[in-house]
């Protein structure tokens, strides 16, 4: 059973139904539903509770998707022992308590960027790195055995191995084959090696996780039970606040228990972590403005500095301002309901999109070519975002392939193709120096079709010396997909660095205008208390969220949800 990363769903059929989404250009209609449709189900064990459920209600569906987790992850006997399953022994009050504030895990230097003074596209786009002087050389760095399992160790050892930016420190991989000369040069993901050292730190493991990982080492890039062991093992999901917190959000969403993946709660409990400096620099002061008493004028009032602090932005602010100011006005509004309003408030805000014909659901449509164009400057996080997209991609079963169309600099393709070693998907590059993007991806998409791809990702240069020639470079990739492949579903998505906050926000509106962005995909909000610019993206470009980064391993970018993005944030 695949669970499908996009759909946020099970895909017990092994060929997922018709999406009702369409390309940019031609965009849905109104009707469509404003939340993705839970998956059919034929018996439901557990309701999902209404938000004004009891806490008894929250932990009786917190203990089925609990036991529901349980038995999907279940392994066969010969496989490998079932993972430890602590008794559940939360009081009913816990269900409504939210998660202690820990400490983030996440990557907590701010990327700084270094300056390019280019007065169209801001100062804030970051120089190349140095172009590789060599003739092209398939160097790749040693693929994960298994990206679930090392995970976590890869977030708290820095090594080589996270570090993609410079691929000639990258080790020597075996060179992998091409298989379609004519349509450029075909990287494909080679064969699992065993995990390196600095990957089984934690040398006092039990004996069962050893035999897990040796496990996998022979299968690559276990899919299924294999893989949803692995996680089980390694995230070692525990019946605690955290979880009964992840169970609250999924609930509140019109989850039903058995739907669940384990996965899901485990990105939950990540995305918490990752909005940590965000949350504790708004949450802590919003509780105190709050916590005086009823809302009044000059609570609302701090409220504004706070989201103005928080990068919200002037504009998304004052529209809040001015929903909360009407509230008060029309209501008395105790602390608790206060936090709840202003929620919903920026929830609603995140939504705005849905209403203005993007689709809530962003997914590639099954047994249809999807081509997306990845965007954005230097270092905002594009080729790791590649990585992350088709690891998720291959996780939820679609055929995947990337164009390495960032010609521009050498060293880009070389930082695609190790991302695509990581995340098991082939990438399309043309060996020669200073080619034609366009070009790659007429190759690409020839492959794709060869190959039934149904995901074609394709990353863009992001630099360029002016708005005119990332313009032309952009359109003329858009003419070559229009012609070669025009019954495709195109997207494209802008890759924005979260610790730039506003100032990102320039380098979003000149991309807005060269590309037709169909929308965004903010990275580093674990390395910022700035993650309030995710409301400021959306308020000034219109345009939605389609995933966010939390962290530099492959496992830490999703497909957004502004439910849950709003209670990772405010909730604590
Ligand atoms: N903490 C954190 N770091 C991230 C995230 N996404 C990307 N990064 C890091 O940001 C740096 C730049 O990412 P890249 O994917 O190389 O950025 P790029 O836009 O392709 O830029 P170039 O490599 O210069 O073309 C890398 O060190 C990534 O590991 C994220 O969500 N959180």
């Amino acid at each position: 059973m695949v669970f499908n990363w996009f759909r946020r769903q099970f895909d017990t059929s092994g060929s997922t139904s018709k999406s009702p989404e369409k390309s940019a250009d031609t965009k849905p209609s109104e009707d469509q539903q404003a939340e993705p449709q839970p998956a059919e189900s034929e018996q439901s064990t557990a309701k999902a509770p209404t938000q004004t459920n009891s806490a008894d209600e929250y932990l009786q569906w917190a203990k089925t998707a609990y036991q529901n987790l349980q038995t999907q992850q279940k392994p066969e006997p010969d496989e490998v022992e079932p993972p430890p399953t602590p008794e559940p022994e939360l009081e009913p009050t816990t269900a409504l308590n939210p998660p202690p504030e820990a400490e983030a895990t996440g990557v907590e230097a701010v990327t700084e960027a270094e300056t390019w003074a280019d007065p169209e596209i801001g100062s804030l786009v970051s120089q190349d790195s140095p172009e590789l002087t060599s003739s092209y050389v398939p160097e790749v760095s040693e693929p994960m055995a298994d990206v679930s399992e090392t995970e976590s160790s890869l977030r708290q050892i820095p090594t080589p191995e996270t570090e993609v930016r410079d691929p000639e420190d990258a080790p020597e991989a075996p060179e992998t084959a091409g298989e379609a000369s004519d349509v450029g040069e075909v990287t494909t993901p080679a064969a699992a090696a065993p995990l390196p050292i600095w990957a089984q730190s934690q040398a006092d493991r039990q004996a069962r996780i050893e035999r897990l990982k040796e496990t996998a080492q022979e299968e690559p890039e276990p899919v299924g039970p294999a893989a949803a062991v692995a996680i089980a093992q390694e995230s070692a999901i525990a019946f605690d606040e955290m979880f009964m917190w992840s169970a609250e959000v999924l609930a509140n969403q019109g989850r039903r228990p058995e739907d669940v993946a384990i996965e899901e709660i485990t990105w939950l409990q990540k995305l918490w972590r990752g909005l940590g400096r965000t949350r504790r620099s708004l949450l802590n002061q919003l509780k105190a403005i709050v916590g005086q008493g009823p809302l009044n004028q000059e609570a609302v009032e701090e409220i504004e500095s706070l989201l103005l602090q928080a990068d919200v932005g002037i504009e998304a602010t004052e529209t809040i301002i001015s929903a909360l100011q009407e509230k008060i006005r029309a209501e008395v509004l105790p602390p608790e309901q206060a936090i709840a309003y202003l929620k919903q408030l920026l929830r609603e805000l995140l939504e705005r999109p849905y209403e203005n014909g993007y689709s809530p659901a962003f997914a590639p449509e099954k047994e249809t070519l999807n081509i997306w164009l990845i965007t954005g400057v230097n270092g905002a996080g594009k080729t790791t975002t590649i990585g992350k997209i088709g690891h998720i991609a291959r996780k939820s079963d679609y055929n995947c392939l990337i164009a390495a169309a960032d010609t521009f600099r050498a060293a880009a393709v070389e930082q695609v193709k190790v991302w695509g070693q990581r995340s098991g998907v082939d990438v399309i590059a043309n060996p020669g120096k200073n080619t034609d993007p366009a070009a790659v991806v007429f190759d690409a998409i020839e492959a794709a079709k060869a190959r039934n791809t149904e995901l074609l990702l394709v990353d863009t240069a992001g630099r360029l010396q002016n708005k005119k020639n990332l313009m032309e470079e952009l359109s003329k990739v858009r003419r070559v997909i229009d012609k070669k492949a025009p019954d495709a579903i195109v997207e494209s998505l802008l890759v924005l660095d979260a610790t730039l906050g506003q100032n990102g926000l320039r380098q979003a509106e000149v991309f807005a205008e060269a590309a037709q962005l169909s929308g965004v995909v903010l990275t580093k909000l674990d390395g910022t208390a700035k993650g309030g610019v995710a409301l400021a993206i959306v308020q000034q470009l219109g345009l939605p969220i389609r995933f966010i980064g939390v962290g530099e391993s492959i496992e830490d970018l999703r497909p957004f949800s502004s439910y849950e993005f709003i209670e990772a944030l405010l909730s604590g």
